[in-house]
């Protein structure tokens, strides 16, 4: 019975995501020309990583959802879920104040960070970002949509 047990408890681990929280930041304000990326990649990280705290991130309805909203209730409302989550992941290639931002809090929060970048699509990341990689707690890199199951699997192994 204990072995029954603990061998469908192993099973379960196998076929179900684990339960991590991941804050998921994307441009909203900043422009919304990536949205399919950022959808394609909260996609990976709920089949294969846990839970995402911000899939409003990915969606293409977000930006006109926002109305709804005090600003300051947004502000603090978001800041609890970076508080709350485990690991940040940041699609960085289009510009975002809000994003910036997100990840200089979460930096003092001392969250595990991936902040990822696509050069191809010819913009220049900000030094204020880029010169946070330290190879361990914050992960800068340049990425082509095609790569990112990898580098996630990279990132995710340690965290
Ligand atoms: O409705 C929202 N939902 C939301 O998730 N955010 C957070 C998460 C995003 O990573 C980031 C986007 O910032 P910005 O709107 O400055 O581009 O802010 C921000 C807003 C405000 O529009």
């Amino acid at each position: 019975m204990t072995r029954e047990l603990s061998s469908n408890s192993a099973l379960n681990e196998m076929s179900s995501p684990p339960q991590r929280k991941i804050y998921f930041c994307g441009s909203i304000h900043g422009g919304r020309q990536d949205q399919k990326i950022y959808e394609t990649l909260i996609l990976e990280l709920k089949q294969k990583y846990g839970k995402v705290l911000t899939e409003i991130v990915g969606e293409k309805t977000a930006p006109s959802e926002e109305h709804k909203y005090v600003p300051g209730d947004l502000h603090r409302t978001y800041l609890g879920l970076l508080q709350e989550c485990d690991a940040v992941v940041a699609e960085v290639t289009q510009p975002s104040l809000g994003v910036g931002y997100e990840i200089g809090r979460a930096l003092t929060m001392g969250k595990k960070i991936l902040c990822l970048f696509r050069p191809d699509a010819g913009k220049s990341l900000s030094c204020m970002i880029r010169g946070l990689h330290d190879g361990k707690n914050v992960i800068v890199r340049d990425y082509s949509i095609k790569d990112a199951p990898e580098i996630l699997a990279e990132f995710f192994s340690s965290c």
